[in-house]
């Protein structure tokens, strides 16, 4: 069982603006609770090879903006390693320099659509080159000179807005960006604060060009899906009760929440505060018995995209089906998550099938050991972590390593609330 409590690290989603967003603002910027996690490291590691001074200290994150045209030509290959926010966002903004680089990954990112950023940002007049017509690295961005576009956003997500606001800051007019589905909103959230143009009227945002940014400090909530594990894991372990302090509450990322008190899950929200424009607050987690099925389709997907893997480990200890739909997005992240999920849970015992868009999983299932295949997939590999809690005999991962992607000391966290 999972008891005691934990402070949760910094969020994914936001480290990786606040460095962004730092080294093309003016002045000196301090990032406190940064995630120190290969994805975040990898974003910091591309600006440094833009010449922007960023130094870490502990878990904090100090960054002398260059200014938003401060960037400088980059000698080098930009490297995101596995991080698909660090190649989606950076895009945005090299569409808005005056000067070209070629953006590289690992395996995983090779396999990852880039067409949905590469495309829009062609329309607003960026040259852009890449494997298969610039869908896939190596990929590269000739850029400056960029007009305002008025884009309706054909998938739900928030790296594809982001990259879009990102480069209207440089275009020559007003642009909107139109989504279907409300995504995560750090990106407006940080930006304004960093002096933007930005008008959020639901899902519609306008952006309108300014000559510069501002320097800021910023302060990073915890972040909710790396939560989601420890969430899972004190859910469907007899006795346990966790408090997870200091969660990043937003709107558009607490789908899990929503879900697991849908499911009758046992979880509260306490000591709820407003930090930089950010909801935070504390999570208190108990053991859950009486879980039940639950639907999880397009109108929810965007709040917990993420938290998908380990949704479905949750929903093999539900009473009765659960059904994931709308989630084909689920197939481009690191591995194709629904086969990933799919597959390992049925050799865990686990009553699930593949969908196209999903999968159906009937629980109240007993799950065994097995060898775990994570294809090197941060969520996969934590999601079945937890699934072990629950075994008689001990899943075995094929790599662990992946987890400092998103998580560094996870096991140590995990292993200091295991009794
Ligand atoms: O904007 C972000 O920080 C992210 C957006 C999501 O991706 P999509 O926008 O591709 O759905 C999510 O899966 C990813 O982990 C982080
Ligand atoms: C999909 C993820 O990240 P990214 O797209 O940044 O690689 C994730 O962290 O689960």
């Amino acid at each position: 069982m999972l008891r005691g409590s934990f402070e949760l690290i910094g969020d994914k989603s936001i480290s990786h603006r606040a460095i962004m967003f730092s080294s093309i603002s003016k002045g000196h910027n301090k990032i406190s609770n940064f995630l120190m996690g290969q994805d975040c490291l990898s974003t910091i590691s591309c600006f440094k090879k833009m010449g922007v001074d960023i130094d870490i200290k502990g878990n904090e994150v100090f960054v002398k903006g260059n200014g938003l045209y401060g960037l400088k030509p980059p000698k080098d290959l930009l490297d995101v390693g596995n991080s698909g926010t660090t190649i989606r966002l950076l895009s945005g903004i090299l569409a808005g320099n005056n000067f070209d680089a070629t953006l590289i990954g690992d395996e995983s990112i090779g396999k990852r659509p880039m067409k949905r950023v590469t495309d829009p940002l062609r329309m607003m007049g960026c040259k852009i080159e890449g494997k298969d017509d610039a869908n896939y690295t190596p990929i590269k961005i000739y850029g400056g000179n960029l007009k305002g576009i008025d884009y309706n956003m054909p998938v739900a997500s928030a790296q594809v807005k982001s990259a879009l606001i990102l480069a209207s800051l440089y275009a020559d007019s007003k642009s909107i960006i139109r989504e279907k589905v409300k995504s995560r909103n750090h990106t407006e959230i940080m930006l304004k604060s960093f002096g933007a143009d930005i008008d959020v009227n639901d899902l519609d945002i306008t952006i309108n060009p300014v000559k510069e940014l501002f320097n800021q400090d910023i302060y990073v909530p915890g972040d909710i899906s790396s939560a989601a594990f420890i969430i899972v894991g004190a859910l469907i372990t007899k006795g346990s009760e966790v408090l997870i302090k200091n969660v990043g509450l937003n709107k558009t990322r607490t789908g899990i929440i929503d879900v697991v008190k849908n499911m009758n899950g046992n979880i509260e929200i306490i000591n709820q505060r407003l930090v930089g424009g950010e909801l935070v607050g504390d999570l208190l987690v108990k053991y859950s018995k009486d879980l039940n099925a639950t639907t999880i389709d397009k109108t929810i997907i965007p709040r917990l995209i993420d938290e998908i893997p380990v949704i479905a480990v949750l929903a093999t200890q539900a009473e009765g089906t659960t059904i994931i739909k709308d989630a084909k997005e689920l197939k481009v992240k690191e591995s194709n998550r629904i086969k990933s999920v799919v597959d390992n849970l049925k050799l865990m015992g686990a009553d699930i099938e593949e969908l196209e868009d999903g999968m159906v999983i009937k629980g109240k299932t007993k799950l065994n050991g097995a060898s775990i295949t994570t294809f090197k997939d941060h969520r996969i590999a934590m999601a079945f972590s937890i699934a072990n809690l629950i075994c008689d005999t001990d899943i075995v991962l094929d790599d662990k390593e992946c987890i400092d992607i998103s998580f560094p000391g996870y096991f140590d966290s995990l292993k200091k609330l295991s009794i």
